[in-house]
């Protein structure tokens, strides 16, 4: 089962109505500038994780171009975006990993840093946030929740 959902946003922002047209209303993820946006975000998030001692030795044996793609798309579909995540389930593709709880909070304050600098509205980082948090004992060997998520 894919745990990470599409986030629902029940205060999806009215663009003002402009004579002739009707108003729309905008996803997350046309919200933070679609696909060449988070392709941008993610790859600030590896350029930070792969700089970072403590886990880029988790990445030494995987092929980053295929995770980071799927990472994208993971993302996308989250904000409400396209379905076309074809990854693996996140515990499949992490649990041979044994991720500590304190680089689950690194790499978590990564994706939130990533986030914030490519100017991502607060709401949807706060949204990115909770699924961290929520999620985290479904990568982690041994999940001890609330450490460390501020940026
Ligand atoms: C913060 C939440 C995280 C999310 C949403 C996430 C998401 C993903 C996704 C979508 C993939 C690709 C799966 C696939 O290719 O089938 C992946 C792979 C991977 N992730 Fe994560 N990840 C997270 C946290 C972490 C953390 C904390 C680490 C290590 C410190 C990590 C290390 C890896 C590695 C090494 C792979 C490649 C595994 C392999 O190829 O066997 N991830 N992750």
């Amino acid at each position: 089962m894919l745990l990470i959902e599409e986030v629902k946003y029940s205060n999806r922002r009215r663009v003002m109505s402009t004579p002739g047209y009707p108003a729309q209303s905008l996803s997350p993820y046309e919200r933070v500038g679609g696909v060449k946006a988070i392709q941008s975000v993610v790859d600030h998030l590896y350029f930070l994780i792969m700089r970072d001692e403590q886990v880029k030795r988790y990445f030494n044996q995987a092929y980053l171009p295929s995770v980071k793609a799927h990472m994208v798309k993971l993302l996308s579909q989250l904000l409400g975006g396209p379905r076309e995540y074809t990854g693996r389930e996140l515990d499949d593709a992490h649990r041979h990993l044994c991720i500590e709880p304190e680089h689950y909070a690194r790499v978590g304050r990564y994706v939130l840093a990533s986030l914030l600098v490519h100017h991502v509205p607060e709401d949807i980082v706060e949204v990115v946030k909770d699924v961290l948090v929520a999620h985290e004992e479904v990568i982690v060997a041994a999940p001890r929740t609330g450490v460390g998520w501020s940026v």
